[in-house]
């Protein structure tokens, strides 16, 4: 067992004595119902050596006897079932918390993470993976623990009738731990391998249904279907390796193995049933109990396999849950106000490759800063850098008089708004969308809403700020989701608020609706906006170009506009052109 899987069991395992009532009762009516169930042969014995053989067949005892017959196996049915209800119910217990924490850690996982993770095997984690670990404490702890427990009882009846023929049928036991072995070597990769093209498949259906407005609309339907038939296929091919490797290796071995044994005590017992040494009730009773001992060997071996998919995918849920969670400060301190400086702050995604360089910044509390340069130019990282989204590598973020690091987790998260270009909306209400679980009074949510200009609309709508809006927000206009998105950031009364590309995806008419919304917040929250159409930031008090990650022009609008050669000056130019052109086309 390789370390990672060694933390894995030992994750598992701690589920197992988690509730130790329940684990205790379970076991309990394991032990009990095993004992009421290998009682049978032995009953079956005595019936035939001592009435059946010696001819006497008086009704009385024959009839308690079978009476305590059925008594023991109708109470060995009915403790098997409570029993495995007792481990399903640890089962599903423990799966709950597993894929609880599971999705707890996604949610605080560093939105780094993200870049690399696919979506798809993230989900895929959480719900197949969970609920292969629930096939190993249904099925496989309470089948082989049966089992197990099952062959003990067997062994000790067994041992009742004749201690040799006990021996011999012991000696089975190392040949199948053998088989397992190497079963287990030879079809480990197998598994692990239909485990992972599992969660590929998951990645490719949530990437196709995500981006199904792209591929119908760029015909690439037939595309993603042969793609999604070629790991389907793979899959397929990958479960029917492991599947042979059970059926082709397991159980004929097993079978195999039983019946030589069978085999050799028939041949051995046989002789001494015939000269008379041993009676034939002890025969019949071990040929039944060597039945009995195969199958929960079979059993197990078989079950082998179920452990082995529960095992690699608790490797894999086992290495989700020891990623590294997004790291905050512990500073009580609240942002005190919207102030922020960059000192010689650098940032690279990869190390060879910078993005932003030794950028100085001052923006004051209440400033109004526009963000503009060309694509790549790094505006966006930027925004990710304020949020804490990734550390810089070197220089300082100072939020409000505080380095980013120290700030804890509420501060960070309260004190800066993010108004993304996509919003997005939860499927649930108009209230909901803007509280966001923060608890926040009818009253403040309606504040806010008047401060996104967006009250009235929503006043307009079937049932006001309890009407439901579709998964996407699909009742409301982009530029109404947009300023529902604005609404839910000002509701947290933030100090700071970012806007990345804001207005990029809105009409000009609701553009004006929420520039004004905007302009009204000036000078009361700081507001850094990136955007690409220049003439939104006009009256920003100060426009930063950033060029190649590097601060290349800083001014107010005028003051670019009046720099001979500017960049700034030539793209706000270029828009313009552009905008007249359009206008004209228009008449
Ligand atoms: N998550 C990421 N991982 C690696 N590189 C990234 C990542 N995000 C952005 N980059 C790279 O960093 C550089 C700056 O990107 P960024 O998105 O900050 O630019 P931008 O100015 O916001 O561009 P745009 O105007 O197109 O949004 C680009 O070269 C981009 O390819």
């Amino acid at each position: 067992m390789s370390a990672k899987s060694r933390g894995t069991f030992k994750m598992l395992s701690r589920y197992i004595v988690a509730d130790k009532a329940l684990l205790a009762k379970a076991l309990a009516l394991l032990l009990v119902g095993t004992a009421l169930d290998v009682v049978g042969p032995l009953l079956a014995k005595i019936y035939i050596d001592d009435y059946l053989m010696q001819g006497v067949m008086e009704p009385t005892p024959l009839i308690t006897l079978l009476l305590i017959y059925l008594a023991c196996q109708l109470g060995a049915a009915g403790l098997r079932f409570i029993q495995a209800l007792s481990f399903t119910e640890m089962a599903l217990n423990a799966v709950q918390d597993i894929r609880k924490r599971a999705f707890a850690r996604v949610i605080r996982l560093p939105m780094s993470y993200f870049d690399h993770a696919r979506t798809g095997q993230l989900v895929s984690r959480i719900t197949n993976d969970t609920e292969a670990i629930k096939d190993l404490y249904v099925q496989f702890l309470s089948n082989v623990l049966g089992n197990v427990v099952m062959l003990v009882g067997i062994l000790i009846a067994m041992a009742l009738l004749d201690p040799t023929l006990m021996l011999i049928a012991l000696g089975l036991v190392p040949a199948v731990v053998g088989i397992i072995y190497l079963y287990q070597k030879l079809s480990g990769p197998a598994v692990a391998h239909s485990r992972e093209l599992r969660s590929d498949i998951n990645a490719n259906i949530n990437e196709s249904i995500g981006g199904m407005a792209v591929i119908q609309a760029s015909n690439q339907s037939e595309r993603f279907l042969g793609s999604f038939g070629a790991v389907n296929q793979e899959y397929y091919r990958a479960r029917m390796r492991t599947i042979r490797a059970s059926g082709a290796l397991l159980r004929p071995a097993i079978d195999l193995l039983s019946i030589l044994t069978i085999l050799g005590l028939l041949t051995l017992f046989g002789q001494q049933v015939v000269a008379g040494v041993a009676e034939v009730g002890v025969l019949y009773a071990f040929l039944s109990y060597m039945g009995r001992f195969t199958e929960p060997l079979a059993e197990i071996t078989q079950r082998f396999n179920l452990y082995q998919q529960a095992m690699v995918a608790g490797d894999r849920v086992a290495t989700l849950l020891q990623e590294e969670e997004q790291h905050y400060g512990d500073s009580p301190r609240q942002l005190e106000d919207g102030t922020i400086r960059l000192n010689k702050l650098s940032f690279a995604y990869q190390a060879d490759k910078p993005v932003l360089h030794q950028l100085e910044l001052a923006i004051p509390d209440g400033g109004f800063y526009a963000i503009v340069g060309h694509t790549g130019s790094g505006k966006s990282t930027l925004l990710s850098l304020l949020l804490d989204f990734y550390p810089a590598q070197r220089g300082q973020i100072e939020l409000g008089g505080s380095d980013i690091n120290d700030l804890c987790q509420q501060a960070l998260r309260q004190g800066i708004g993010l108004i993304p270009q996509e919003p997005f909306i939860l499927a649930d209400t108009v209230f909901n969308n803007i509280d966001m679980g923060r608890g926040l009074s009818q009253e403040q949510v309606e504040q806010a809403a008047h401060k996104a200009h967006l009250h009235q609309a929503i006043t307009g709508l079937p049932n006001g700020y309890q009407t439901e809006l579709g998964e996407g927000g699909l009742r409301l206009s982009t530029g109404q989701r947009q300023q529902l998105v604005i609404a839910r950031a000002l509701a947290a009364q933030p100090k700071i608020l970012l806007l990345d590309e804001a207005t990029a995806n809105i009409d000009s008419e609701t553009e004006q609706v929420v520039q004004q919304a905007l302009a009204e917040l000036q000078g009361k929250v700081t507001l850094i906006a990136v955007a690409h159409r220049l003439s939104t930031i006009k009256q920003a008090d100060q426009i930063v170009l950033l060029a190649q990650g590097r601060i290349s022009e800083q001014g107010t609008h005028a003051e670019l506009m009046a720099l001979e050669g500017g960049t700034y000056q030539a793209m706000y130019r270029l828009q313009q052109q552009a905008a007249r052109v359009e206008a004209l086309e228009e008449q």
